[in-house]
């Protein structure tokens, strides 16, 4: 009797608690991760550490004055090689960093080669590492995979044009800074998350002081949800032709200031005669490269001419480009690959072969194009970033709906800047949508007269 009580006792909490552990691993990874893989992982990191760091062939001998310390003070008679050393551990709420000091003799590339190596001997999801100054490194190791439900991080990203729009896989915010890389490509198949993409980037662009200028050839489809929070919109490839001529003019006009002022960029002026910067937003590029008759040819030649000259000089106009496409090489026409060379950004989801793949990321960062062909189909929005620093990392975007995209768009219209210039493409909107809210009342209305 007695020990069916203690049963019940004690081990009917202990089912309990397995069993929550159990549900927490599979439905709350971050829960269990917090409560059992971080505990667990710090004790196995400072127990094998020095060990681990010796097979995975990350240790060195030691320096002749350290030796002889060893020897002499010490009065050890073997001196062991000794590891990187451990600046500092940090827990989060998705794995564990670790800071190297790199000893002589060991480089980023020898940890980074090691990397495979250091995630099974610690038991983690994942190891990435990033050289933070020279002669450090930090390990970050992830508990589980936070691509497969994407939480991003809470902090906002510093600067005036940065935008945090998907997850890295090492748990960081892959952020979208216009001041870094001014202009940018998506690429993807059908139905692999560039609209997710766009979505997600239109959100974090909305809530920031810009302009937003939508080329969407697919008749608008994309676009015409973001139309409250739109400076203007084309969407065929007539008002394209258009709306880039404006652009084009606008920047010429911003050289002027600047020369005015003698700045290099809209960025050196102050704030209260700097122009509203501009993000524009071309999807389904290669619309733009189709052609039927001869005049079609010469439409598309002015249209490719004018991103061309946006691509190269409009940074310093503050114009920025974001253009998105399933392919984008040589094949869609005179003028591609030199357009695509200006943007450095990139974004590359899954493709269907090794040459869109190639196109993609093959030139910023060959070593990615191998990462492209291997996303799973099963895991849309899963996508390769990378930039010209030659570094890149496999990232997935947040869900968010394209109604929620609309309405963070509605609410945010009143911060669309008023761009003369783009005035006659301004989407015309459904009476009352897009103007300013009514200003909130300070004084709390009477519920007596209400
Ligand atoms: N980050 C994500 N997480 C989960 N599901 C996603 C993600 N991104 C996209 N999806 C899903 O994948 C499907 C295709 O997404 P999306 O429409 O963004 O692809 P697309 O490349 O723009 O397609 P198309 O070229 O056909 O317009 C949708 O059902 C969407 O919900």
């Amino acid at each position: 009797m007695t020990d069916v009580a203690t049963l019940w006792e004690v081990g009917l909490p202990l089912a309990g608690a397995a069993g929550g552990l159990g549900y927490a691993k599979v439905r709350a990874p971050q829960v269990f991760w917090s409560l059992v893989g971080l505990p667990v992982t710090r004790v196995r990191f400072a127990v094998t550490y020095h060990a681990t760091m010796d097979v995975c062939g990350l240790t060195v001998q030691p320096s002749r004055l350290r030796a002889f310390m060893v020897r002499n003070i010490a009065r050890r008679p073997d001196v062991q090689p000794v590891p990187p050393k451990v600046r500092r551990i940090r827990g989060t709420s998705t794995g564990l960093r670790v800071t190297l000091r790199l000893p002589a003799g060991l480089e980023p590339a020898d940890v980074m080669a090691a990397s495979e190596r250091l995630r099974h001997a610690w038991g983690v999801h994942s190891v990435n590492v990033t050289e933070t100054k020279p002669g450090f490194v930090e390990l970050r190791m992830t508990g589980y995979d936070v691509l497969n439900r994407v939480r991003m991080p809470r902090r906002r990203p510093a600067g005036p044009m940065t935008v945090s729009v998907a997850l890295r896989e090492d748990g960081t915010a892959f952020v979208r800074d216009y001041l870094k890389v001014p202009h940018a490509l998506t690429l993807g198949a059908n139905q692999t998350g560039k609209s997710m993409y766009q979505r997600n980037l239109v959100a974090g662009l909305a809530r920031l002081p810009v302009a937003l200028v939508g080329i969407d050839c697919k008749r608008g489809v994309e676009h015409r949800g973001y139309a409250p929070r739109l400076s203007a919109l084309a969407t065929t490839p007539e008002e394209a032709d258009g709306l880039l001529n404006v652009l084009v003019g606008e920047m010429e006009d911003r050289f002027d200031l600047l020369s005015d002022y003698g700045v290099a960029d809209i960025w050196a002026l102050h704030e209260d005669v700097r122009p509203a910067p501009v993000v524009v937003l071309l999807d389904e590029v290669a619309e733009l490269f189709l052609t039927a008759t001869k005049k079609d040819e010469e439409r598309r030649d002015r249209m490719v001419t004018q991103l061309i000259r946006l691509g190269q000089l409009a940074r310093a106009a503050g114009i920025y480009l974001e253009v998105c496409g399933q392919r984008f090489g040589s094949d869609l026409g005179k003028g591609a690959t030199a357009l695509r060379a200006q943007l450095t950004g990139r974004v590359v989801h899954r493709v269907n072969d090794k040459q869109t793949a190639e196109m993609g990321v093959g030139d910023i960062a060959p070593d990615a194009v191998v990462t492209v062909l291997t996303i799973p189909p099963d895991r849309p929005g899963i996508a390769v970033a990378g930039d010209t620093s030659g570094g890149w990392s496999r990232i997935r975007t947040p869900q968010l709906s394209a109604a929620e995209a609309a309405a963070i768009c509605l609410a945010h219209a009143h911060l669309t800047p008023d761009l003369p210039s783009l005035a006659a493409y301004r989407p015309v909107l459904p009476d009352g949508i897009g103007a300013a809210p009514e200003p909130v009342p300070l004084v709390k209305p009477d519920p007596a007269t209400a």
